[in-house]
């Protein structure tokens, strides 16, 4: 049997929309794989009473059809869905780079970013690879028609999930579909700044290039008091704030000493709206991790 744990991860950033994204220290899926005539899915962890097992249905089938690799898999959710912790694409990930080597298909991590990234096809329509692919490479990666980009970062982080839920299927359709230059000039701005930051491990300038006045404007509305609890971050020392994914969850990049105030204030400015949320203290991460047992 192998065993596989890939990582949570945050997409967009905010300036970088279907680009960026980071692997998170936790939390995590575990994937375990076993070689089969017939795939069959089982779930367990947190939200897997909302995770179909059919392989039609549910990411990780998605990959066994692109690898053609059937198999008795079992899926320990960490990340909870519809979360904007990349959940679903943490399990897709994951079977990845567990068929890849239960089968000897011999592809790279970035030759899996593709096929993971079909698993995210089944839940929002489009095989976007700005989750699988920090989930599959760990740190920072800038995921392109032309292929990933990535550098290994440490920016510390705060992760805050109410306990809402907002499809990536529905956030994606308030997207607008036109931007307006000044709106696209400061992103194009605000994301080469993240880059540099993430380079330089500056959590300064990841803070202020995670600034996005495109898709973040609209997505916010989704989320029950979003103002407020950007506020509160930024008050306890936050460098930036934005909507994690496709949302609800909000990401805080911070300094290291910051994180448990920052996390702090969050969840109790998401009480003050009446909504439960929870937390994680996390930083920039390492990407799947394979283990024999
Ligand atoms: N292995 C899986 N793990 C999690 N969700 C899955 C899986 N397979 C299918 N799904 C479905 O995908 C949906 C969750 O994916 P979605 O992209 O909406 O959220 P997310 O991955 O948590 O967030 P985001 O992509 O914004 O970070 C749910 O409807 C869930 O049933
Ligand atoms: N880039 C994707 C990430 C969530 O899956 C989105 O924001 O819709």
């Amino acid at each position: 049997m192998l065993t596989v744990r890939a990582p949570a991860t945050s997409a967009n950033l905010g300036s970088g929309f279907d680009v960026f994204g980071v692997a998170l220290g936790t939390p995590a899926d575990v994937v375990r794989v076993e070689r089969a005539s017939e795939t069959t899915i089982t779930v367990t962890g947190t939200g897997s009473q909302y995770i179909p097992e059919d392989p039609a249905k549910n990411t990780v089938g998605a990959v066994v059809d692109a690898l053609d690799a059937p198999a008795r898999i079992r899926i320990d959710k960490g990340v909870r869905p519809s979360s904007g912790l990349g959940s679903s694409a943490a399990s897709a990930a994951a079977a990845a780079v567990a068929l890849n080597e239960l089968y000897g298909r011999g592809l790279s991590r970035n030759e899996l970013v593709p096929i993971a990234a079909e698993g995210e096809a089944i839940v929002s329509g489009e095989a976007h690879s700005d989750n699988v692919a920090p989930s599959l490479l760990g740190g920072f990666t800038i995921a392109t028609a032309d292929g990933v980009t990535q550098v290994d970062a440490s920016i510390p982080l705060v992760a805050c999930l109410p306990e809402t839920v907002v499809s990536t299927r529905d956030a994606r359709g308030v997207v607008p579909e036109r931007a307006n230059m000044d709106d696209v000039v400061d992103t194009v701005g605000s994301a080469a700044t993240l880059t540099v930051g993430m380079a330089q491990n500056d959590p300064e300038l990841v803070g202020r290039g995670m600034a996005d006045e495109i898709v973040t404007p609209e997505r916010s509305e989704l989320i029950d008091g979003y103002d407020r609890v950007r506020e509160a971050a930024l008050e306890a020392g936050a460098t930036g704030v934005t909507v994690s994914g496709a949302g609800p969850g909000m990401l805080a990049a911070c300094h290291r000493g910051d994180r448990k105030a920052i996390a702090s204030a969050m969840v109790d400015a998401f009480d003050e709206v009446g909504v439960e949320s929870r937390a994680y203290q996390t930083a920039v991460g390492s990407g799947a991790r394979l283990s024999r047992n």
